[in-house]
């Protein structure tokens, strides 16, 4: 049984990813490859991984018209990747169009939206003009989602409990998770692993509290106690 891991491969090079990847075990936690790694590495990466016998979340979070979306989203779901993710505030058209193209490849990933960054508080929204609590603009990205017939959402876990509640039918992929003694870096949302499965999250996405820890392996050994306790 897989944890509900999945380790942030935020790497500048690809031989570095590859290192990491070595430490872990592809039947204990999935990896995630986002904007800079996929830039510096592409497909060929993406191909690596999986033959190592990784399920591998590709986090482009597209966001752009619904045509450029839809293609975006058929390229990747050709790359064989286990999820992929758009923003759910591209809207309505945007997400239905990337539903359409996921659902006409023959690879099928998880498609999922991302809400509000877990990197945004309530006084970064009102500077982007929403003046609405987190949580209530969450719900309002989650809903046009669930909606368009999408898989999932990327959301904070302390929206994880109202998002379980609201949308049972989606999984629940949570950024921001931090051991207790760890900074908070650039999250404004966090949560602990185990507060975050208890409050309702599918997927826990965990980035520097490895990767940037003295002992990479100890730190992901920690992460995965943690998971399964
Ligand atoms: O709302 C979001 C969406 C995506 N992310 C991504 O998750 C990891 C988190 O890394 P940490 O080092 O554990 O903070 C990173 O790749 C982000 O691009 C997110 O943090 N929040």
């Amino acid at each position: 049984m897989k944890s509900p891991l999945i380790v942030a491969l935020d790497y500048a090079d690809p031989s570095a990813a590859l290192d990491l990847a070595a430490l872990l075990d592809p039947s204990q936690c999935r990896v995630k490859i986002g904007k800079e790694l996929f830039t510096v590495a592409g497909p060929l990466l993406v191909e690596q991984l999986q033959d190592k016998g990784f399920e591998v979340f590709l986090d482009l979070k597209f966001h752009d018209i619904p045509q450029t979306v839809a293609k975006a989203c058929h390229a990747a779901a050709q790359l064989g990747v286990w999820m992929l993710n758009v923003h759910a505030s591209g809207g309505q058209a945007m997400l239905e169009a990337a539903r359409k193209a996921v659902d006409a490849s023959p690879h099928r990933p998880l498609l999922i939206a991302v809400t509000v960054l877990t990197s945004l508080d309530a006084p970064a929204l009102q500077q982007v003009g929403v003046f609405d609590p987190v949580s209530v603009q969450v719900e309002r990205l989650a809903a046009l989602s669930a909606a368009a017939g999408l898989d999932g959402l990327v959301c904070s876990a302390q929206e994880a409990a109202q998002m379980k509640l609201a949308h049972p039918e989606l999984c629940l992929v949570t950024p921001g998770i931090r051991p207790p003694e760890h900074i908070a870096d650039d999250q404004k949302r966090t949560m602990t692993p185990a507060a975050a499965l208890a409050a309702g999250a599918d997927y826990l996405v965990v980035g520097r509290p490895i990767t940037a820890a003295a002992d990479p392996a100890q730190a992901l050994a920690a992460m995965l106690a943690a998971c399964a306790a």
